[in-house]
């Protein structure tokens, strides 16, 4: 069986469905396929926008809601037929009316919980996979849509839920062998065991993909999306971007770890840990190879596998003449940010100890750094800690590669063409893996900076 998930970009209006269409009845003539889909492109955050809006007791929603509606009156009326047997337009109808009163009831309230905000961004992908099952079935290839949230089993943490890896493995072998035709499958949601809604993560559909292929022992997980394949570095900022033909799973994850937003961090370990491969590709360029993401490490003429980035960062510099001495000073000011529960995305310090340089999103900076002030009051009070300097406006770029390990010459080369070109770095961190170099740069730097080391790397 092949697993073929279609991300947001690829069911964005009904043209769009229709190419996932022959691609689709192609495979299916070729043996067993199962679907996985994301909601229509903008639809998560439409719904993410509905619910502020209206815990905000502002009527702007109903304008989101308006929206949605005629986005998916329209990809029914141009892909489900007259004679639809499946009552697919009554259902749109009813999860239509059924988002509306929820919102009515969140805006009565004022008040949308992360449970509730779970049950509001569902509706994304409940109101894709209907329609698009609809479709296929009116082309002549069979489909039924299948509610994940019958087999993928999350503990309760809302937002990004944590899954039963056997309980859901078991659930998902169990629903799908009871369907007649092909699965089409929502992506990104799942239920507690007390079947309260819940969402994997942004970008989750990956992740979904990947249990459904381990559970079923898939021979491959496709992930289809707009792009050929995962790039040397983000195509939107560097022209000369090639497509990457093999990964090792631990690339794939340190590239989108640090930006590379075509996968999606962790989500493909269920199946590539099972040897399955992963491959990413096209649905506007179906011919096109792709990208095929396996456990171990490929044969690569290059020293580096690829360029990520990542944006909207702040930098903390934690630093003073008396932080020599002071026990534990690390742990205080990890354990400090972690209670604050702030993401911790780069580290640096210097052997000297008199400095510990972090890196967080720009987004929390402000409370990372009341939580620091609150457990370094002594420390800052009597001058042993200086006050923290915080930079916001800033990126992290991360080159990755397995061949760089063992590599002499790799950050000699990266810094002196950066240094050469001008731009300034502002910290550097090397994991002790040796398969990654990442430093921070200032935001109006990236593009230079992305091609500048682009150019070093893969000019030859
Ligand atoms: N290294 C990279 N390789 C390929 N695409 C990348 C890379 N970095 C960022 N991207 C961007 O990721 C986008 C695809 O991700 P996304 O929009 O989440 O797709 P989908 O909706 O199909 O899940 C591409 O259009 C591309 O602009
Ligand atoms: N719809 C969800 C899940 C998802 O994976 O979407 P996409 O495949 O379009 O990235 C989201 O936007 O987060």
């Amino acid at each position: 069986m092949r697993v073929m998930k279609f991300g947001g970009s690829s069911v964005a209006d009904a043209d769009r469905i229709r190419a996932v269409g022959e691609i689709v009845c192609q495979a299916a003539q070729e043996g067993p396929v199962a679907l996985v889909f994301s909601a229509m492109k903008g639809v998560t955050n439409s719904l993410l926008e509905a619910a502020d809006l209206a815990q905000d007791g502002q009527g702007a929603y109903r304008d989101i809601l308006r929206d949605l509606r005629s986005r998916h009156e329209q990809v029914v009326r141009e892909l489900v037929p007259p004679g639809d047997t499946g009552g697919t337009a009554d259902l749109v109808e009813n999860l239509l009316e059924e988002l509306s009163e929820l919102l009515h009831g969140v805006s009565l309230v004022r008040e949308c919980s992360p449970r509730t905000r779970d049950l509001v961004v569902s509706f994304g992908e409940r109101l894709s996979c209907p329609v698009i099952a609809a479709y296929l079935t009116s082309r002549g290839t069979p489909a039924e849509w299948v509610d994940a949230r019958e087999m993928i089993v999350t503990d309760e943490n809302h937002g990004s839920a944590l899954v039963k890896s056997s309980r859901t493995s078991q659930a998902i072998a169990g629903r799908l062998h009871g369907v007649t035709g092909i699965p089409v499958i929502t992506g990104f949601i799942a239920a507690t065991p007390q079947g309260v809604t819940t969402t994997l993560g942004r970008n989750g559909s990956d992740y979904t993909a990947a249990l459904v292929g381990a559970a079923m022992a898939a021979s491959a997980v496709e992930i289809w999306t707009d792009v050929d394949g995962v790039m040397s570095a983000d195509p939107r900022y560097v022209e000369k971007a090639f497509v990457i033909p093999d990964l090792s799973l631990q690339e794939a994850m340190e590239l989108s770890y640090f930006g590379a937003e075509v996968i999606h961090p962790y989500t493909m370990i269920p199946s590539v840990e099972r040897h399955i491969p992963l491959w990413i590709k096209n649905t506007l360029n179906p011919g096109a190879r792709g990208t095929r993401i396996t456990r171990e490490s490929p044969e690569t003429d290059h020293t580096i596998t690829g360029i990520a980035s990542i944006e909207n960062v702040a930098l903390i510099n934690v630093q003073g003449g008396g932080m020599l001495g002071i026990p534990g000073i690390a742990s205080r000011v990890f354990g400090a940010l972690a209670r604050a529960e702030v993401n911790v995305i780069m580290i640096s310090q210097a052997s000297s100890e008199h400095s510990i340089c972090l890196c967080v999103r720009e987004t929390e900076l402000h409370r990372a750094c009341e939580f620091l002030r609150q457990e370094l009051r002594p420390e800052l009070e009597s001058r042993r800690i200086e006050q923290f300097e915080e930079q916001p406006s800033l990126e992290i770029i991360a080159v990755i590669g397995a061949m760089m390990r063992g590599h002499p010459g790799i950050a000699g080369k990266l810094f002196s063409a950066l240094g050469d070109s001008g731009l300034n770095v502002l910290a550097i961190a090397q994991g002790s893996s040796e398969m990654n170099i990442s430093f921070v740069i200032n935001r109006e730097d990236r593009k230079a900076a992305l091609n500048v080391v682009h150019d070093a790397f893969f000019s030859e």
